[in-house]
């Protein structure tokens, strides 16, 4: 398949990858590559440019100039037919939930099982049954969203991006809306569900008493270019 590039042991392969808004460049000589099972910041200042990244990674912005590929797919030949079928390799959250609010926890994930193509009942039940239980909210399974904090809705927001085994999760400031503890609940779990499913994350955040608590490797947005640190850097 010409839109595919199994090659090598990175999940995120950009090269010289210009990202743009409109026309206008908002990072250039973008060269990143994240192996498979990492776990990774994404910092920078309001507007450096981390959701435009993000979203090149998930297929919503093109990859105009330079090349690069993520989950096996090419980002510069993608077409849109192929968004879904890169989306279903990734698990994507983001700081606002976006769980459907018209229906319970159970319906939400259903919802996108059922739209990625799963069609036994069994299969699918028992499947949401593992993955509530990873995030350890099995019993909420019959509440609405708005009956549960937030904290609980980012929680069942990380059981639905796990839905589909993604090898990758994006996520854009997963804790912007939750307290200081609740934040650090999320991303104990964040990290834990990484590790046990080998998959890696890359995780856009603003919160430097987070990244404090939680050292690591961290993708730096800074004055239109891409650097990779340690965040130990950052408190030194
Ligand atoms: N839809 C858009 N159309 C045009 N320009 C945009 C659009 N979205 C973002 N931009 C511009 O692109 C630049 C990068 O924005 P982006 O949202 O990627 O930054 P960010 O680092 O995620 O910021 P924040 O931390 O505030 O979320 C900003 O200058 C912004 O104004």
């Amino acid at each position: 398949m010409p839109h595919r590039n199994e090659d090598g042991a990175s999940i995120i392969n950009l090269n010289n990858a210009k990202i743009v808004q409109k026309n206008f460049t908002v990072l250039s000589d973008v060269n990143l590559h994240i192996q498979r099972g990492r776990f990774c910041y994404l910092i920078g200042k309001t507007g450096s440019g981390k959701s435009s990244l993000l979203k090149v990674l998930y297929g919503h912005l093109p990859l105009k100039v330079g090349s690069g590929d993520v989950a096996g797919f090419k980002l510069e030949t993608l077409r849109a037919g192929d968004v879904p079928n890169l989306r279903r390799k990734l698990g994507i959250v983001f700081q606002d939930f976006q769980l459907l609010t018209d229906r319970n926890i159970e319906k939400n994930l259903k919802f996108v099982l059922e739209a990625t193509g799963w069609n036994e009942k069994a299969k699918i039940d028992e499947r949401i049954d593992e993955v509530l239980a990873s995030v350890g909210m099995k019993t909420k399974k019959h509440k609405m969203p708005h009956q549960l904090s937030g904290g609980e809705q980012q929680r069942i927001a990380i059981a639905r991006a796990l839905l589909n085994h993604p090898q990758l999760i994006l996520a854009d400031e997963p804790t912007g809306n939750l307290d200081p503890e609740t934040s650090n609940d999320i991303m104990t779990l964040l990290k834990r569900v990484a590790l046990e499913n080998n998959c890696a994350v890359v995780m856009a955040t603003h919160d430097y008493h987070m990244i404090q608590n939680f050292p690591g490797e961290a993708i730096k947005c800074e004055d239109g270019k891409v650097s990779i640190m340690n965040t130990a850097e950052l408190f030194e």
